[in-house]
């Protein structure tokens, strides 16, 4: 099975779980699972920000986390880190404009790898796009206080005007989105949802990614 199909990418982005330690009140594992229980459909490792994992203490929890969605066959993302990506041979990554250009990453991890990347304007999809993207994420939809250099909050408008101007290519929404206005991420032209907070902060994880994958798929 080709991995880098788009029609598979776009299933996958529906409920685009991240999350690193930093993010959970509890044990990562743990949320994680709840998450699956509550159907999430793809996951990334984001292990970034105040408290964040280093060294073997990170690549340990990615190897569980990773062996946990194996069993579930759910995909693994690795966010911005190429060498644990390849070290893992996990199922993707996913980079900024201030990481590793795409093509670069490409020649790194493997035409069989899925390469998420964030644009914030028609230029930098197109320099995605021919650097060989498979995704794209844009945000921040709605303010967050989850990314410290997030820029600001622009709504759903480059989601529209790429599918106004036809590109087809998979597109998840990211930044302060929740079950109560992901239904307005998708029908702008996203496939998919991504959330950390909304899953990870939430009273009852497993409800929390329910009520997300209700709302995408009842505003399909
Ligand atoms: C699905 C998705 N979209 C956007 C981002 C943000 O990536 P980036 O701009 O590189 O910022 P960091 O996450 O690395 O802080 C993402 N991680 N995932
Ligand atoms: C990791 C990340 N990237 C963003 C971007 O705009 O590129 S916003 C963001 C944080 C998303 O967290 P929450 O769901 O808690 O708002
Ligand atoms: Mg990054």
């Amino acid at each position: 099975m080709n991995i880098r199909n788009s029609d598979l990418i776009k299933e996958a982005l529906k409920v685009y779980f991240i999350m690193g330690s930093p993010n959970c009140k509890e044990n990562p594992t743990q949320v994680l699972q709840e998450a699956i229980e509550g159907g999430i459909t793809l996951f990334q490792f984001r292990e970034k920000g105040t408290g964040a994992l280093t060294g073997n203490a990170k690549v340990e929890l990615a190897k569980e986390l990773q062996q946990l969605c194996k069993e579930h066959q759910i995909p693994f993302i690795v966010n911005d880190d190429i060498d644990l990506a390849v070290a893992l041979n996990v199922d993707g990554v996913h980079i900024g404009q201030e990481d590793e250009p795409v093509a670069e990453v490409r020649k790194k991890i493997g035409q069989d790898k899925i390469i998420g990347v964030s644009v914030h304007s028609y230029d930098e999809a197109m320099n995605a796009l021919e650097g060989g993207a498979d995704y794209f994420g844009i945000g921040p939809v709605f303010p967050t206080k989850t990314k410290a250099d997030a820029k600001p909050s622009n709504g759903t408008k480059l989601i529209e005007e790429l599918r106004d101007k036809g590109i087809s290519i998979p597109i998840v929404g990211i930044g302060g989105i929740t079950g109560e206005n992901a239904g307005s991420v998708i029908q702008a032209g996203a496939d998919g949802v991504s959330v950390i907070t909304a899953i990870s902060h939430a009273d009852s994880v497993t409800e929390a990614a329910k009520k997300l994958r209700k709302s995408v798929f009842d505003s399909l």
